[in-house]
């Protein structure tokens, strides 16, 4: 519409349901997870993760977030495992975080919020033709979280925070070659999964969630650096700081929580 989503005040996710009938579903990201509530199904198989021959092609700045996108025109970056009945092929990653340490994921545990949120995107290219297919169907994404929280520096997070001053405003690219992402996952693969949905519009109730239990740790620069960044573009005159673009937890309308993990 005339006027696009964000999160600010006047279009943030309080709003989003004007133009995107689904805020309301029954099956909507992020949620808290409650991790007594939680049921553990030792039936769930290890996530397994094939990331070492991908191509990693840029990295952006879409006025949301910023985000790394991946060749995905073959299996040959897919994720496995868990829930899945498919395997799934990674098509980029991208972040939340918040204007302090105290906000910025999307999920939360027993009411905590992490200063940021990994998400890596991945799609049914078994069942589905393309990604915009899949992401409108039911078992078309498969999304993998991973809480972000300040501690010692990351190095193999360093290359993309480093690289960030190139994408500071909306709609800009710059190659991002070589970037495996396994590098950024914690050794402990614990997570929880539930049915879930994209946590921006249009809201598609189309996301098998795997939220891990364990976070990235990246240093208090490396936040900052994220912080840098702007929604609005080079030429727009109000530069508005990238931060706070996380949307809040949503009811969870009786769904179930799994774990991988006792
Ligand atoms: O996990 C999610 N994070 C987001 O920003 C949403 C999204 C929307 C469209 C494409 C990829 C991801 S879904
Ligand atoms: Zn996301």
């Amino acid at each position: 519409g005339h006027h696009c989503w964000g999160y600010g005040e006047e279009n943030g996710p309080s709003d989003w349901y004007k133009d995107y009938s689904l805020a309301n579903g029954d099956r909507q990201s992020p949620i808290d997870i409650q991790s007594e509530q939680t049921v553990y199904n030792s039936s769930l198989k290890p996530i397994w993760v094939s990331y070492d021959a991908c191509t990693s092609l840029s990295i952006c700045n879409n006025g949301h977030s910023v985000m790394v996108e991946y060749e995905d025109c073959d299996d040959k970056t897919v994720i496995r495992g868990g829930p899945l009945e498919f395997p799934y092929r990674l098509k980029q990653f991208h972040f939340h975080w918040g204007g302090k340490d105290s906000r910025g994921s999307e999920h939360t545990v027993n009411g905590k919020s992490y200063p940021g949120e990994l998400h890596l995107v991945h799609w049914n290219a078994a069942k589905y033709k393309s990604f915009d297919e899949a992401a409108s169907a039911p078992d078309g994404l498969a999304v993998l979280g991973v809480f972000l929280e300040t501690g010692e520096k990351h190095s193999v997070l360093h290359r993309l925070t480093d690289a960030l001053y190139m994408v500071r405003f909306k709609e800009t690219k710059a190659q991002f070659k070589d970037f495996n992402p396994s590098g950024l996952l914690p050794d402990c693969l614990d997570y929880w999964t539930y049915r879930g949905s994209l946590t921006t519009p249009p809201l598609h109730e189309s996301v098998t969630w795997l939220m891990l239990k364990e976070p990235l740790y990246l240093s208090e620069k490396q936040m900052e650096k994220f912080r840098t960044l702007f929604f609005s573009g080079e030429e727009e005159g109000l530069r508005t700081r990238m931060m706070d673009n996380f949307r809040p937890p949503q009811p969870l309308k009786g769904r179930t929580v799994e774990a991988s993990f006792r």
